[in-house]
């Protein structure tokens, strides 16, 4: 059909057509200049896709980092129409994160948390159900002995099966990570459901059924408050919960203990070193214990150190603003995302000696004794920091240094040539796969 022909006929429906749109688009701009007006100032958006293209690259957070170099500590993104606002550094993370902390303590609706979530649970919950969520996560890790020896027994135990499990191995490489993933995911299994797996076990690797076959805490506040239709302590909510405890408790813990033995390889004075301090002080004949931590200076400045520097979370989980809030000078409005730039604060030059790598001395004082640093931000900071910080720093210090009590880790690959980069998935940066040798100690 001719164009010009169609152009004709459709004249004046055309016009009309384009006079509707253009006074929606029109209100819909003043709205949002209205709502939006008062953000922080970042990159000039693209029609209709925002900052789509310059975000969605390989690793966003380094963009970001870049972004606060030119904008300052907070700026604002455009995810097509949605508007992100970034905070990075460790003052502005402080006065919003801690400062304001209840106005930064909504969770987004990140799509593929929601997804697998529906909404419920901890992780992914705001306002008064995510308060009663993690009033009752804390004790029930509390109940069960997070932070106390009943839990640092079954930490033990599973050091013990690792080194059993790694010693079958002889002087054959193998991929360690799956059987540190048991070990860590036994640890969350004693909590929840009071019992662990043999590492052989199937169950240990269906646990979506186990969650369900072992939920133990049918019988605590969801069975008490059953008839309580106002209640939070719902079975959506509290198998969403339990669910969070498992993914968030597992993966970043163990994908910590992988990147520690990498990291170990490539740099095998420090591993060196660490073994002498264990021999020092634990010997060969019993297990680590926390007790140890104290005078163990170096080892204890070598997991920070792995934590700073593989940055496992660089923008924390998404928040989003609980209510409208004056920031600075802007205005960041109710629901708008908010992404904690926790890179920012772990690799900024003045917080620490030597960001840039791997060194333990950035948690070291002039005498070799282990220095606190403020800027440790790998948990998060604030309200919504990690629930699980306590459990996690005891199977660190627990399952890395039995390890290195009993071996020397050995790269398949001249020690100069391991990539020590992880792999970046979409919130964290885990490590890459690798096969290694584990040498029994004499
Ligand atoms: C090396 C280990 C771990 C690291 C680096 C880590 C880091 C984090 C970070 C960065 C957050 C988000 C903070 C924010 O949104 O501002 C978080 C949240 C969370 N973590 Fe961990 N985590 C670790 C281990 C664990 C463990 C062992 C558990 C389980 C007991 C756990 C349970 C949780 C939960 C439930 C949340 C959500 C808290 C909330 O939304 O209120 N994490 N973690």
């Amino acid at each position: 059909m001719d164009v010009l022909f169609v152009f004709h006929t459709y004249f004046w429906p055309l016009i009309i057509a384009a006079a509707v749109f253009f006074s929606f688009w029109i209100s819909r701009s003043k709205d949002s200049q209205r709502k939006f007006g008062r953000l922080p100032p970042g990159p000039t958006p693209a029609p209709v896709v925002g900052n789509f293209f310059q975000i969605f690259r390989k690793e966003p957070y380094k963009y970001y980092l870049e972004l606060s170099k030119k904008h300052g500590s907070v700026f604002t993104l455009w995810f097509a129409n949605t508007p992100v606002v970034v905070i990075s550094g460790y003052q502005a993370l402080k006065d919003s994160m801690i400062g304001m902390g209840s106005e930064f303590s909504g969770r987004a609706n990140y799509p593929i948390l929601m997804k697998v979530t529906n909404g419920y649970g901890i992780l992914v919950s705001s306002g008064e159900r995510w308060k009663q969520l993690r009033r009752f996560s804390l004790s029930t890790l509390k109940n069960f002995g997070m932070g106390r020896h009943t839990i640092e027994d079954k930490v033990k135990e599973e050091a013990k099966c690792l080194v059993q499990t790694f010693s079958t191995f002889g002087e054959s490489p193998f991929n360690p990570g799956f059987m540190i993933n048991k070990a860590v995911c036994n640890v969350i299994c004693s909590i929840i459901f009071g019992q662990r797996f043999e590492f052989d076990d199937p169950r240990l690797d269906l646990m979506i059924e186990a969650v369900i076959d072992y939920f133990r805490v049918l019988s605590s506040p969801l069975g008490q408050e059953k008839h309580n239709p106002n209640t939070e302590f719902n079975f959506n909510n509290l198998l969403s919960t339990t669910w969070s405890m498992f993914s968030a408790g597992t993966e970043t813990t163990s994908s910590s203990i992988r990147q520690s033995l990498l990291l170990m390889m490539k740099h095998p004075d420090v591993q060196a070193r660490v073994q002498r301090e264990i021999d020092e002080v634990v010997g060969h004949g019993r297990c680590p214990s926390l007790e140890d931590r104290q005078k163990m200076p170096y080892t204890d400045a070598v997991i920070h150190e792995v934590q700073r520097h593989m940055d496992l979370a660089p923008t924390a989980v998404p928040h989003k603003m609980f209510n409208d809030t004056e920031f600075k000078k802007y205005l960041i409005p109710k629901g708008t995302i908010v992404l904690p730039l926790l890179s920012s604060v772990l690799s900024d030059p003045t917080l620490w000696k030597n960001p840039n790598n791997f060194d333990p001395e950035n948690f070291l004082d002039e005498e070799g004794q282990f220095k606190k640093n403020d800027a440790f931000v790998v948990f998060g900071m604030g309200k919504r920091a990690c629930l699980g910080e306590a459990l996690a720093r005891v199977e660190l210090f627990i399952l890395f240094t039995s390890l290195l009590q009993h071996f020397t880790f050995k790269a398949t690959q001249p020690h100069e040539k391991i990539d020590i980069t992880p792999a970046v998935c979409s919130f964290g940066r885990v490590p890459r796969f690798y096969q290694c040798y584990a040498v029994q100690r004499a």
